[in-house]
């Protein structure tokens, strides 16, 4: 690593033991003296630490005279240390826990005078204050009924002091009613005044939250949602996700746990992690965005039939799911994809999304650079006609595209473990009607090691288009070309179930929504949304980092 200019470096007492603590542009460090020359009260070697000073949350001064800190709670002071160095102040940080959890944690120094603990404190605030990254002001949706209705508590307890003492301030809504969220960010809220949104609740209020930053973006830039062909426009503002729902996917795959504390730091130290958006079109009509599952059949029924089963609970998606297997329906209809051409990355080639992803990089600026052409380049919808469409026909037990892994904490490795957040394509799933020990074996391989792709009835293409039309709208279009011309008397199959045709319709699941519409057409816009976030981390990454003599 390498070595940065110090901007302070002083003997101070940590516990009882004396430290050389030192800050500089990107580390604060502390460690002990070695023994010999340390000693007080013989305190034993406690080992050297050191946090990024971009993972800082706060400085204060302590007021040692009345035992407390600013913030009123009571603070033992060992008597000794207490007059040799009657001066301190307190750095809370992040700590990283296991399985991605962060910890807000504090480390209190004393000072042996006054000047010296004002200097540390001032040259720290100013480190905190080039951090441009970082929000100050925040509009936040509280759904006071998602998950265990546990929303607002998790909020006030959990998130707010954080906020507070990273000197955030809020503007607070709780909800009253589903689409609250999305209409007040489609029309009425003053975004200039923040720096992020924050939704406190599961995905289906994320999913609010991104319509309505979406469309707001949209509208004030004069471009037509409505329109399938219109390039969208990146949204500015950054979405923070508390989770707070029974079902935290999108929180899940961009931090990599679901816990509100871990959450809430992520948003304090101004993270940045760019999300795909899907947009589904039925007929050239907007239907909504989807930024993880859009899945017919399977997933669709499961859907449906738990949506009949909420009272009961978090339970009625195992009952739903058990009974949709059992049933095992396939639905006759036609794909049609784009495929991506000229990009990183193959959705069998086992390289996971992770912070700082090299794949959503690289494939983004490919895109960008199709967009912006230099000279003689050609522009995006050129190159778009360079990949073909592809076609197939078939009868299908499941399509579903993964825009993201879609790992949660009951499928670790996802639908697509290789799926990617943010490199402008998603992962088409095409389960071909199988067998129902075949299509377990599929689903069983969700949980294990082996490849889910791996079967001779699954195929999966990494696009950034499709289309997907049930065979009952195809008989629809060539029943109305032949009535037209021809004076048919026949019946879709839909409309007549008595006909025995054994023919039945699945509904489309957007990211949690049922969709009214079977055939769909749709589109990857990519990075069309920031989070606070930075994707799951490789663990343990700072450990290497985290060696003192480097400052
Ligand atoms: N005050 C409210 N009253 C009723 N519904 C609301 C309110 N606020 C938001 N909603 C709606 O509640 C739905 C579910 O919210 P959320 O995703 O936060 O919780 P969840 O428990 O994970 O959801 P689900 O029950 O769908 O798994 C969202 O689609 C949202 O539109």
């Amino acid at each position: 690593m390498e070595k940065q200019p110090r901007f302070l470096s002083s003997r101070l007492l940590l516990k009882n033991r004396v430290c050389e603590v030192t800050l500089n542009r990107a580390w604060l460090g502390w460690k002990d003296v070695p023994a010999g020359r340390r000693s007080i009260n013989n305190a034993l070697k406690a080992g050297d630490y050191c946090v990024p000073v971009s993972e800082i949350i706060a400085v204060r001064e302590i007021d040692m005279d009345s035992q407390t800190k600013d913030d009123g709670r009571w603070q033992k002071m060992p008597q000794e240390s207490a007059g040799a160095h009657p001066y301190a102040f307190t750095v809370s940080y992040v700590d990283r826990g296991s399985k991605h959890r962060w910890r807000c944690c504090e480390v209190t120094f004393n000072c042996p005078d006054g000047v010296l603990c004002q200097q540390w404190v001032q040259t720290i605030k100013e480190q905190l204050l080039l951090l441009t990254s970082r929000p100050k002001s925040l509009l936040v949706y509280i759904n006071p009924f998602g998950g265990k209705q546990q929303g607002k508590r998790i909020y006030e307890q959990k998130v707010a002091p954080l906020f507070s003492h990273a000197a955030i301030s809020t503007d607070v809504i709780v909800t009253e009613h589903a689409n609250h969220a999305r209409d007040h960010l489609r029309t009425v809220a003053d975004l200039k005044k923040y720096d992020g949104v924050v939704c406190v609740g599961g995905d289906g209020m994320f999913s609010e939250v991104i319509h309505g930053l979406i469309s707001r973006t949209q509208t004030e830039v004069g471009v037509d949602e409505s329109c399938p062909e219109e390039e969208l426009v990146p949204c500015n503002l950054r979405i923070g996700i508390i989770p707070a729902g029974s079902t935290d996917c999108i929180c899940y795959a961009t931090v990599g746990i679901n816990d509100p504390v871990t959450s809430a730091l992520h948003i304090i130290v101004g993270d940045s992690q760019a999300m795909d958006v899907c947009s589904v079109h039925h007929n050239g009509t907007f239907l909504r965005y989807s930024v993880s599952l859009l899945g017919y059949g399977f997933y669709g029924d499961v859907l449906m039939d738990s949506e009949r089963k909420r009272w009961l609970g978090p339970a009625r998606y195992d009952f739903s799911g058990f009974k949709t297997f059992v049933t095992h329906n396939y639905y006759e209809g036609t794909v049609s994809f784009l495929p991506a051409f000229n990009t990183l990355g193959t959705p069998r080639d086992k390289i996971k999304c992770r912070a700082g992803c090299y794949v959503c990089q690289h494939n983004e600026q490919q895109l960008s650079e199709g967009r912006h052409p230099c000279r003689g380049e050609k522009d995006v919808s050129d190159r778009e006609e360079e990949g073909k469409w592809q076609v197939i026909r078939g009868k299908f037990l499941a399509i579903n595209a993964a825009s993201m892994s879609c790992a949660c904490p009951r499928s670790p490795k996802g639908l697509s473990p290789a799926a990617h957040l943010a490199d402008g394509t998603t992962d088409l799933i095409l389960v071909h009607k199988c067998s129902r020990l075949d299509f377990l074996r599929h689903l069983l391989r969700h949980t294990s090691k082996d490849d889910q792709f791996d079967l001779a009835f699954v195929e999966v293409h990494r696009v950034r288009r499709f289309h997907f039309t049930p065979k009952h709208c195809e008989s629809n279009l060539e029943l109305d070309l032949k009535e037209n011309g021809k004076k048919l008397f026949s019946h879709i199959c839909r409309d007549h179930p008595a006909c025995g045709c054994a023919t039945v319709n699945s509904t489309w699941n957007c990211d949690g929504e049922i969709l009214q519409h079977a055939a769909i057409e749709v589109r990857v816009h990519c990075q069309l949304v920031k989070l606070f976030a930075r994707g799951i981390e490789e663990l343990p990454v700072f450990e290497d980092l985290c060696n003192p003599s480097a400052i």
